[in-house]
This record gives C-alpha cells, sequence and structure tokens, in this order.
C-alpha cells in the first residue's frame, strides 16, 4: 500500500468470497489481488461495501476479511479502504479500530439507515465518534441514499465537517443527484477532499464535475474498459470517452437485468474457485430458487469471454445459445472488447 497517496482513479468494491458450505473464503484474495492487478489494472480495493455485502456478514468475518486484504495488498495495491459501517455505534467503533491496528489505508462509513439520522448534526455526531477511534486513518464518508435512506445533503453535510472530524478525507458518492456532487466539489474543491463516484453506468457525468475516482461493483471486471474512458476524457476527447460509456453503459444495462447473480459469479471463473456473496448462496441454496440458465456453465462462461481471456476458449461456441438475451449479451461483449481500437 502507499501511505499518503491521494484516493483517486479505480477503486473495486470487493465481492466477499465465500465456500460452498457459506464460509468466507480468505484462501483466494491473494489470487483476488493478483487478478485485479493484473487483469484490470485496479491497484485500490473497498472492502466489506454493498458489493461485499459487509452489513450481511458477522462482525468477526468482516474484520478477518478486512485483515486478509490488506495483508495480501500490502506490496500490491495502492489502497485498501474498509467499511466499517453499522447500525451499532459500538460495532462501528470496534471495526474502525481494527482497521486501524492492522494498518487499513482508510475506512468508510455509511449512514445508519434503521433508525436514521434526521439532519446533518445528527449525522455528523455518528461519524465523528466512529471516526474518532481512528485518529489516524483517513476517513470516507459513504453516501448512499438509495439504500439507506438518508438523504441529507453531501454540500450540507461537508460544511465545516474537518472541525469536527479531522481526518475526513473525502465523500464516496453513490448517488444520482449530480447537482449535490458538482455544489460538493465546487464548494470544496476536489484538491482538499476526494470524491470517488459510486453509479458505475454514469461515471462520465460525474467525471464533467470533478469527480477523482470512482468505486464500484463493475471495476472488478471493467477495470481497463473503464480506465480508457478515464483517458479519453482526460485527454480531452470527449466523444470517445462518450462511446466507451454508452457502450459500457449498455453492458451494464444487461448485467443489472440479469440480476447480481451474473456479476457475482464472474470470479468464479476469473479465480477458478466458488466466489459467492452472502446473497448468492440464498439464490444457489436450494438449487430450485435458480432460474433454469444458472446451472449451464458453459452459457455463463460465454457471456463473459474479456473476463476470463486469458483462460479457456471454451467461450465462442454460440451455435448451442437458445436464449435471445445472452446472444445479445454476447453482441453487446464484442462491441465492448472492438472498442479498445477506436
Ligand atoms: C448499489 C450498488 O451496489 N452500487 C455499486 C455500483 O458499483 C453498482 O453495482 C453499479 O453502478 C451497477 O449498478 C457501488 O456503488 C457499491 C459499492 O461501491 C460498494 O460495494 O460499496
Amino acid at each position: 500500500m502507499t501511505p499518503g497517496k491521494k484516493l483517486e482513479g479505480l477503486v473495486a468494491a470487493a465481492i466477499t468470497p465465500m465456500t460452498p458450505d457459506g464460509q468466507i473464503n480468505l484462501s483466494v484474495i491473494r489470487q483476488y489481488v493478483d487478478y485485479l492487478v493484473r487483469e484490470q489494472n485496479v491497484k485500490n480495493i473497498f472492502v466489506n461495501g454493498t458489493t461485499g455485502e459487509g452489513l450481511s456478514l458477522s462482525i468477526q468475518e468482516r474484520k478477518q476479511l478486512a485483515e486478509e486484504w490488506v495483508r495480501q495488498g500490502k506490496d500490491k495495491l495502492d489502497h485498501v479502504i474498509i467499511h466499517v459501517g453499522a447500525l451499532s455505534l459500538p460495532e462501528s467503533q470496534d471495526l474502525a479500530r481494527h482497521a486501524a491496528a492492522i494498518g487499513a489505508s482508510g475506512i468508510a462509513v455509511i449512514a445508519p439507515f434503521f433508525f436514521k439520522p434526521t439532519n446533518k448534526d445528527e449525522l455528523v455526531a455518528f461519524l465523528q465518534k466512529v471516526a474518532s477511534e481512528a485518529p489516524g486513518v483517513p476517513f470516507y464518508y459513504y453516501h448512499i441514499p438509495p439504500l439507506t435512506g438518508v438523504k441529507i445533503r453531501v454540500e450540507e453535510l461537508l460544511d465545516g465537517i474537518r472541525e469536527q472530524i479531522p481526518t475526513f478525507q473525502g465523500v464516496k458518492f453513490s448517488d444520482t443527484d449530480l447537482l449535490d456532487l458538482a455544489q460538493c466539489i465546487n464548494k470544496n474543491g476536489s484538491e482538499q477532499f476526494a470524491f470517488l463516484y459510486g453509479v458505475d453506468e454514469q461515471l462520465l457525468g460525474a467525471l464533467a464535475v470533478g469527480v477523482n475516482g470512482a468505486v464500484g461493483s463493475t471495476y472488478n471486471y471493467l477495470g481497463r474498459k473503464t480506465k480508457l474512458m478515464l483517458q479519453a476524457f482526460a485527454k480531452p476527447d470527449l466523444a470517445l470517452a462518450q462511446k466507451y460509456q454508452f457502450l459500457i453503459g449498455e453492458f451494464l444495462n444487461f448485467v443489472i437485468k440479469l440480476g447480481k447473480l451474473y456479476t457475482a459469479l464472474v470470479p468464479f471463473y476469473i479465480l477458478k474457485c466458488r466466489l459467492n456473496a452472502p446473497e448468492i448462496l440464498l439464490l444457489l441454496y436450494p438449487q430450485n430458487f435458480l432460474p433454469e440458465r444458472f446451472h449451464n456453465e458453459k452459457l455463463l462462461l460465454m457471456q463473459f469471454p474479456e473476463l476470463i481471456a486469458a483462460g479457456s476458449s471454451k467461450g465462442a461456441d454460440q451455435a448451442s445459445l437458445r436464449e435471445p438475451t445472452v446472444t445479445s449479451f454476447l453482441l453487446l461483449q464484442k462491441e465492448v472488447q472492438s472498442c479498445d481500437s477506436l
């Protein structure tokens, strides 16, 4: 990890590896790190967040995952950010102390989402009590109102925040309110705080208002593609950046329609191991909850040819495809791939 380096660029939101019997699978994290660095050129990770379903894990599991990511990321990753948010303040504080003790490069916290803060002061008070348990660790507010239901504007939250949380370093902004985001950046400057966007399918819009980077699930497997968009935007070649965004958007639209299961099964092929988020286990067991197409490994394999490019070439057998959705997916994949040569 690189202490002091500003958090920017792409941050992959880690999936939680699970064993078939529902235990967290720490043994594949080293492979996961190597895959991200080598195949996706992504050197930042966000652990125990939404994608990793940190809130569905026990405190002990969250700590074990954090430890393993920090250990395996030591000389390979720039940043290992641990989400330590919880409904219980003492648990969140415990996780923050733990993240500090193991040498995490940052911690992030969502707003409590059951008994919700009703105003900025209540929210800041909660965040402050967590951040102060890790006084040497950069702190990020994780704003995700579609899931927390806490809609306190970040612009308002940031007003005077450093006085109350000296370690405050930035915001992971997982919302579509670009007006709020733009005003945050306009008033605070992206030099002072890091603004990381969390709605992958519309990252280009957030780049236009000045974010420093992005945290998201899709950078696990579209990291390289998205970096091409970042490069085009920085050049600046807006038309090219738009082409990438449109194609990535189409691709994601399709993945989203298929459901999270598809995204979470991808690493099964990448890492050649079972890598299921907790929610996926609910879908897998009992088996009859699972739509028939998920049983067919071959179909799945074909849907992510880019991700397994270095692996087998089994992906090309379109003749056996019956589902029109899968065919369209493959066509989109092809388009996204051909984007490299735009
Ligand atoms: C609601 C949700 O899961 N949002 C994702 C996005 O990356 C999302 O998967 C993507 O934009 C596709 O919709 C991230 O913002 C979540 C995230 O970074 C995390 O795992 O903490």
